[in-house]
């Protein structure tokens, strides 16, 4: 209730609404909610409250808030997710459970995306970023969103007259590149074809559902989310039935979570299985989670790269290196994309810059005190990240694209792009080799050129992106 926080900063705003409309106009600045925060944050300091989207919100920001947040120091928080996100990845997702059940989960996705794991499908990805690249040789390629196939692209040029193909690079290639790794990875789905289209197509429709209105009537973004979802639920069931029976047998992430789970499986004892429902909330938590972050990074990456040619040019020289190596083979080795140092420094700079995930939300699950303010059990606390990866104090001139200053290692809580503690993100590994693999072969063959560099501003979702998907045209060199 408004009375229970009144000793907290800040202002709840309007009636009903809040600081909704503020919140909301911000968001999408090119600051984006940096500068909803920033503002309040002038006024009343590091935590404040406020009414945001329906919820009475305290915002917090700091390495001090960090750490007593992301480690859940004797279990005083718990994730916070929106209601539409709750309903779309359903009850036993990773992202909704908490405790011993929550640690159970992060032990069996820990496998297929750990190092090891990731050797598997390591050749994969190379063969697939190369495939992807490909495919833009010689062409333009601009943004147009909600276009799904290179085909209606081609078809729709014609229809207009133009004589090359544009096409999207944010939306189309890397949203066909991370979507077919992560396809590939849990069910073998093969980069082509009827099936992954239909992935494709449900898993977009999900993906804009997942932050939207709560309405549930048929039109709605929420409703057709639910609806995907549950095609998807449908394909996943049939896949399960088939490696059950043993009709289909593959070396994926799904066939040892049959293996380990299914009902006839000898090992464990019974309550430790997971049921098919925990299967499948858990495999579109993975892709929700893992998907549109690794879509946006690059997608930033692009942008802060052509901003900043110096910093391009030594990136080019340690992939450049790597090729000179090599004799006429585009493939790379495992140990090669793992010797890329100046490479992860611009990944982590990125991350910083961009602040794919700006805030991080929370439930107080006890009473607990922050910065001096009592907070009490059930409010919802907002980390703001945006404001630690712009502290002048940790990284001087912090609007500046600068890879080195991550030559040395920084203070624990001051870089949170893949946030840290229990709930750090588990993709990471996998995140850092897609990026670093796709960026090779980019850098090594291409060059970009923006076509609209004049719009900063970002579009108000959960996983920060900007607003006109950064469109370029792109050439070989
Ligand atoms: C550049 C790409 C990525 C970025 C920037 C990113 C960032 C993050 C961050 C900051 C968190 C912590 C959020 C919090 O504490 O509230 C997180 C959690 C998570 N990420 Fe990622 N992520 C990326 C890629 C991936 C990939 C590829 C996967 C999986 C395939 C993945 C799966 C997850 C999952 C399942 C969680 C929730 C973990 C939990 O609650 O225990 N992410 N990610």
């Amino acid at each position: 209730s408004p009375k229970e926080m009144e000793a907290i900063p800040g202002t709840l705003g309007w009636p009903i609404i809040g600081e909704s409309l503020s919140f909301i106009s911000e968001f999408s600045s090119p600051a984006g909610i940096y500068s909803f925060i920033n503002k309040r944050q002038q006024l009343y300091g590091k935590v404040f409250k406020s009414y945001v989207l329906g919820r009475y919100t305290v915002f917090m920001t700091g390495r001090e808030a960090s750490k007593i947040l992301l480690t859940g120091k004797d279990g005083i928080v718990s994730l916070n997710l929106f209601y539409t996100g709750q309903q779309v990845l359903g009850p036993t997702s990773l992202l909704q459970q908490t405790g011993e059940a929550h640690k159970r989960l992060r032990r069996l996705i820990a496998e297929p995306l750990s190092v090891d794991g990731l050797k598997k499908y390591f050749q994969f990805i190379n063969s697939l970023a190369i495939e992807t690249l490909d495919q833009w040789s010689g062409r333009n390629i601009l943004v147009l969103e909600e276009t799904s196939t290179v085909e209606s692209f081609d078809h729709f040029f014609l229809e207009f007259g133009l004589k090359e193909a544009f096409l999207s690079l944010s939306d189309y290639v890397f949203l066909q590149f991370t979507l077919k790794v992560i396809g590939n990875m849990i069910m073998s789905l093969e980069p082509t074809g009827e099936e992954q289209e239909k992935f494709r197509t449900n898993f977009k429709i999900i993906s804009s559902s997942f932050a939207s209105l709560p309405f549930k009537v048929p039109g709605t973004a929420f409703y057709r989310g639910i609806q995907a979802r549950d095609r998807m639920y449908a394909m996943l069931d049939s896949i399960i039935d088939q490696r059950r029976s043993g009709e289909t047998i593959k070396q994926d992430f799904l066939q040892s979570l049959v293996k380990k789970h299914g009902k006839d499986a000898p090992e464990g004892d019974d309550d430790d299985k997971l049921t098919d429902k925990q299967l499948k909330d858990n495999i579109l938590t993975l892709l929700v989670a893992g998907h549109d972050t690794t879509t946006a990074a690059l997608t930033w990456l692009l942008k802060f790269l052509q901003e900043n040619p110096a910093v391009l040019e030594r990136l080019r020289e340690e992939h450049r290196e790597i090729q000179a190596q090599k004799q006429g083979t585009l493939d790379l080795t495992w140990s090669e994309v793992n010797n890329m140092p100046y490479t992860a420094k611009v990944i982590s700079e990125t991350l910083r810059m961009a602040t794919i995930l700006p805030w991080f939300s929370r439930k107080a699950a006890q009473d607990f005190e922050i910065e001096g303010c009592k907070i009490k059990k059930g409010w919802s606390l907002n980390l703001d990240v945006v404001s630690i990866h712009r502290d002048p104090k940790i990284f001087p001139n912090p609007e500046k694209f600068d890879p080195s200053r991550f030559d040395d290692p920084l203070k624990p809580f001051s870089f949170l792009g893949f946030g840290s503690g229990p709930r750090m993100c588990p993709g990471i590994n996998l995140a850092k080799l897609e990026i670093s693999v796709f960026l090779h072969h980019l850098v090594c063959r291409y060059k970009w050129t923006p076509l609209d560099d004049t719009d900063d501003s970002v579009q108000p979702t959960l996983v920060r992106m900007l607003k006109n998907k950064y469109p370029v045209m792109v050439e070989t060199l």
